[in-house]
């Protein structure tokens, strides 16, 4: 199959990698230039891979079956914009991991124009993976990865396409929606900024899992359950943080999430934690991650008190407005709560 992989970070780096060593045709495109074109994997892979790269978006549309994104929600917006009237409806678009219900936006972009296309959207990545100075360090390939299609795509043919990528890891929950819901990396990666705000203030090195105290490990459990009361209230029944675990580790034992993530941490599984504010956990995950819930929240009368303090608090701390930046929330809750009609 050719698969254009739009974003150069470590994730789309390792997918091209995984999907050339599969047998598929691949291309990279990334804007900023970000990937290397030699770029050797280690850790749950290992492998030195020749990426080819296209210079243009116009470029990897044309030359793909499907799309796959892998590009952070603050680059999302102008690349759905850009790619929405190149797609033909013959092509697949994948969102890893969707974060901001990014794919409603496409959808409504595309039916705006009369025209669909067919979308899947992941809970989260098919493999953790960062930069190293030796090359990208692949952390996990994961065991199961929740899916879910819209648009003109049958769940059976997005199955299908998932598994011939990635292999049988796939599970389908039957909506776009649940998977806006399930991405949990927000809520992990917003108690664990506020609970090392200063070890990040003042470059630190530390781990990721292991600064998740018992205190952090209390604040992510009660984000991770207004997060599932909300997908409640539109009667999902999505993972919890703890299921995400097991999962993504499935030979560590769960507990608590502290004593969870201290077993990851124990074992190197995870990465660094941030050195800088300038870090997606807080760039992207609060703008794109935690504020389209609490607006989703908002809509449907659904309050999400932590979520709006964890906004609150480091808005105040950073000096920054982060319920402003995101500009494809609007559309995309208008498309799920049928707001506004075209
Ligand atoms: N790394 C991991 O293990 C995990 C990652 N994720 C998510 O997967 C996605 C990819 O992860 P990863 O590869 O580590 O991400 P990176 O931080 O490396 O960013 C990926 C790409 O996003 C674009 N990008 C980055 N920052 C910005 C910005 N401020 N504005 C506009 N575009 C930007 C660039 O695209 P381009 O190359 O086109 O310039 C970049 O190469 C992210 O959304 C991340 O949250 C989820 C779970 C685990
Ligand atoms: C570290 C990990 C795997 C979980 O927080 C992650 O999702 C990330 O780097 O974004």
């Amino acid at each position: 199959m050719k698969i254009s992989v739009l974003g150069g970070g470590p994730v789309g780096q390792t997918y091209c990698a995984l999907l050339l060593e599969a047998g598929h045709h691949v291309r990279l495109y990334s804007q900023s230039g970000r990937a290397e074109h030699e770029t050797r994997f280690f850790g749950a892979i290992n492998m030195t891979k020749t990426i080819t790269p296209v210079r243009t978006l116009p470029e990897a549309v044309a030359f793909a079956d499907a799309l796959l994104i892998a590009r952070q929600a603050p680059g999302l917006q102008p690349l759905l914009d850009a790619i929405a009237p190149l797609l033909k409806p013959s092509q697949s678009v994948i969102f890893s991991a969707e974060l901001s219900f990014a794919s409603f936006h496409l959808a409504r972009k595309l039916r705006v124009a009369g025209s669909e296309a067919r979308l899947i959207s992941w809970s989260t990545t098919a493999a953790t993976a960062h930069r190293r100075p030796e090359g990208i360090r692949v952390g996990t390939l994961r065991g199961t990865v929740d899916m879910a299609s819209s648009g003109n795509l049958s769940p059976l043919d997005a199955m299908a396409l998932c598994r011939a990528l990635f292999g049988d890891v796939f599970r389908d929950v039957g909506s776009p929606l649940a998977i806006g819901l399930s991405n949990l990396n927000p809520e992990v990666h917003l108690a664990n900024v506020l609970g090392n705000l200063t070890r990040i203030e003042l470059a630190e090195d530390w781990d990721n899992y292991g600064g998740i105290t018992p205190a952090v490990g209390r604040i992510i459990e009660e984000l991770d359950a207004e997060r599932r009361g909300l997908a409640a209230r539109f009667g999902l029944d999505v993972r919890s943080v703890l299921q995400h675990f097991q999962l993504t580790f499935p030979d560590i034992e769960i507990g608590n999430v502290h004593e969870t993530t201290q077993r990851i941490a124990a074992r190197g599984r995870g990465p660094k934690g941030p050195v800088s504010t300038d870090t997606r956990y807080i760039t992207e995950d609060l703008p794109y991650g935690i504020v389209p819930l609490c607006e989703l929240g908002r809509r449907r009368n659904i309050p999400l008190p932590l979520h709006e303090a964890g906004v609150r608090l480091l808005s105040v701390g950073l000096g920054a407005d982060f319920t402003t930046e995101n500009g494809m929330i609007g559309e995309a809750l208008d498309e799920i709560c049928g707001d506004v009609s075209d």
